[in-house]
């Protein structure tokens, strides 16, 4: 197609790919850039253009780029940066994403590209193009962008600029002799709109929403009817499911081995009196432990029963609060100390930068700018602060100011699978959003010494880690750019009846405590084969348990031994969630993502010939008893790369 708009007037560019050409008049020609096989190409030219523009005021601009849109629209909006407005004055836009970029160009403001302008249209993917053409009299500013809905395109690229033109001429001329009739835009005045146009609207009601897309979508094909609730749906729906883009993880540098936490924390708490306590959380802290020897040590003294303390399948995790901190802040250690604001202060900065570290390391997974998040979803424990954490990301990540921003907080250990199937909803039901999740989670502020009456804290003390997880969702995956690890296929939340006190946590003057009972594995063992069974009559998917792939969150050992047993599951079935547990312990909301993440990497260096399941569940607990159940979907992508 491109060729066939080529002209012997032609440009050298120093690229062979961006061709421009101009007519045989001056009056009404055109640039053209087609099809740049490097994104950053189209930058040089279009600073080419604005020299040109400047020695040859006569002359009009068209870009077309008929290559895949979301690759060279970065580039484009750097590019707008350089380019003076005065180069893109009067503009055809055919496609949906370059209308930010016009804007930004036209109102020499920043190139931010509006978020429901950031994909390109489902059935336009790869085909966007700009153009610009000297219409017969200097319109204002707020005249000079056309917008050609996606529909139009075809047409409107089967002529070149001048042949454009000339139509609009002919149409012109036939308006007037007809004189009534014919599509004036009485809005503003000018120039007729031909057929395979919309026509104008001022340029601050510019159609930035896909809602806005679907009426003049609508109002081309059917006259002047306005568009269907319907239609208006249909436009702001992605195509196809949400799924996993780029995963992140980060941890802060402080890692302590299992078999040496007991120690130290009895240590830097000065509790090395309580011996009792110490001796349980020895008990529980065991990295492995046959269970067996358990049972046989199960009626003998304290001290036998230590050594044969079951495994915690723990051996290391990661904690921002350290020696130092600690001992810059003593009175963490005693739960009935005031301490809520000093924890929280900590904890507002540290938590955004954890996750800001995982973040960074999602989006380069991703592959895009993080200027083309358009959400952001936040969870996080720590979180008492407003503005609050995602604020801080956002800021952090030099995110757009119109991301749209949620925060998620208190969820606890379902905080990552609530966040990842409420980005589902976002990625889905708006085309072309790209929603960024981070999960950050630091023990600090549930931090407390040895205390009898406590159990609850050395249960924690024996489990809970720190880390954070950041995962790009997004539906419509941009070719070649963007690849999905795991599609989202179903979603859903379950709540335990009658378990409200089994997992709950509290936000006190001295910090966060938090119950939980020892029924925790049980209830779920108990739960969770409904809830897999729900999913896949929903999907009328008929599955055997063994044929998945599995991500369930590693609240504690005897979780996954619960879970493992009720399914029938065979060994290595939860690897990926063991190995988190024992690498991180258990991070809370965040662990989901590490187990994700362990997920691809296993399923990435899989062997010659070796089936791996095509289908997956993803699974969260947390306070209520909540179970957050994903149905996942692997893309042959995934695998061996
Ligand atoms: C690895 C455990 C802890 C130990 O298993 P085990 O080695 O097979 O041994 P036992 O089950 O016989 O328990 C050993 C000891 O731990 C004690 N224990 C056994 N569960 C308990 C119990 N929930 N309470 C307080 N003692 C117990 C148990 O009573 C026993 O004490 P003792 O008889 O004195 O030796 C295992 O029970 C286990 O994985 N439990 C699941 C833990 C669990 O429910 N996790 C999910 C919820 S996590 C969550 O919601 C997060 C909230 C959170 C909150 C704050 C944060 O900072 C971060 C996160």
């Amino acid at each position: 197609m491109i060729h066939d708009l080529l002209s012997p007037h032609t440009l050298n560019t120093g690229d062979p790919n961006l061709v421009p050409r101009y007519p045989p008049s001056s009056q009404r020609g055109g640039f053209m850039v087609g099809a740049p096989h490097e994104r950053n190409a189209l930058c040089p030219a279009l600073q080419r253009v604005g020299g040109l523009r400047t020695h040859s005021p006569a002359w009009p601009l068209l870009l077309l780029d008929i290559s895949n849109g979301e690759a060279v629209k970065a580039s484009l909006v750097t590019a707008a940066r350089a380019v003076p407005s005065t180069v893109l004055p009067h503009c055809l836009v055919v496609g949906e994403a370059w209308l930010g970029l016009l804007l930004a160009a036209q109102r020499r403001r920043s190139c931010t590209v509006p978020p429901r302008l950031g994909g390109a249209s489902g059935n336009l993917k790869g085909a966007l193009a700009v153009g610009a053409w000297p219409p017969r009299q200097q319109p204002a500013p707020s005249e000079s962008l056309l917008w050609c809905p996606p529909a139009s395109f075809d047409s409107a690229i089967s002529f070149s600029p001048w042949e454009i033109g000339k139509r609009r001429e002919a149409e012109r001329a036939g308006e007037r002799r007809e004189e009534a009739g014919g599509r004036r835009n009485t809005e503003t005045n000018t120039a007729p709109t031909p057929a395979y146009m919309d026509p104008p609207l001022p340029l601050w009601t510019r159609p930035s929403h896909p809602t806005t897309q679907a009426r003049r979508r609508s109002s081309t094909s059917m006259g002047s009817a306005p568009a269907t609730v319907g239609e208006i749906r249909r436009a702001q729906r992605a195509d196809g499911p949400a799924a996993v883009l780029g995963i992140g993880t980060a941890n802060p540098p402080t890692c302590i081995a299992q078999d040496d936490y007991p120690d130290y924390y009895f240590r830097v708490t000065n509790g090395e009196h309580l011996t009792d306590l110490k001796a349980k959380l020895t008990r529980i802290s065991p990295l492995f432990f046959p269970s067996i020897l358990s049972h046989i040590f199960s009626g003998y003294n304290e001290e036998l029963r230590t050594i044969s303390g079951k495994k915690s399948g723990i051996r290391q995790r990661y904690m921002h609060l350290n020696e130092e901190l600690l001992a810059a802040h003593p009175d963490f250690t005693d739960r009935k100390s005031p301490s809520l604001d000093a924890r929280v202060d900590i904890a507002s900065a540290a938590v955004p930068e954890l996750a800001a570290s995982a973040a960074a390391k999602a989006i380069a997974d991703w592959g895009r700018p993080a200027s083309e998040i358009t959400h952001l979803i936040f969870s996080t424990y720590s979180g008492a602060r407003a503005p609050s954490g995602d604020r801080r990301l956002a800021s952090l990540l030099g995110l757009s100011p119109t991301v749209s921003r949620t925060m998620l907080n208190l969820h606890g250990c379902y905080g990552g699978g609530r966040s990842l199937q409420l980005a589902k909803e976002l990625a889905e039901n708006n085309r072309g959003a790209r929603v960024l999740v981070a999960c950050s989670e630091i023990t600090l502020i549930a931090f407390y010494g040895p205390e009898g009456g406590c159990p609850d804290n050395i249960l924690g003390q024996a489990l809970f880690g720190d880390g954070s997880g950041a995962v790009i969702i997004g539906a419509d995956p941009v070719t070649n750019v963007e690849r999905p690890l795991f599609e989202m296929a179903f979603a859903s939340q379950t709540t335990i009846p009658g378990t409200e006190d089994d997992i709950s946590m509290e936000i006190n003057k001295g910090g966060m405590e938090y119950h939980i009972s020892n029924k925790v594995p049980r209830l779920l063992g108990g739960t969770v084969e409904r809830c897999l069974i729900d999913a896949f009559d929903a999907l009328g998917v008929r599955t055997k348990w063994n044929e998945l792939f599995w991500a369930i969150h590693p609240g504690g050992r005897a979780i996954l031994d619960h879970i493992e047993e009720v399914l029938g599951l065979d060994d290595g079935k939860l690897a990926a969630s063991r190995h988190v547990l024992s690498e991180f312990g258990n991070m809370s909301g965040t662990t989901v993502i590490f187990v994700l993440d362990e997920l691809r990497r296993r399923r990435a260096v899989k062997k010659e010939g070796e089936a791996l399941p095509e289908w997956g569940v993803m699974m969260a607990f947390g306070p209520g008893i909540t179970i957050e159940t994903m149905v996942l979907h692997a893309p042959d992508s995934l695998d061996g790369n």
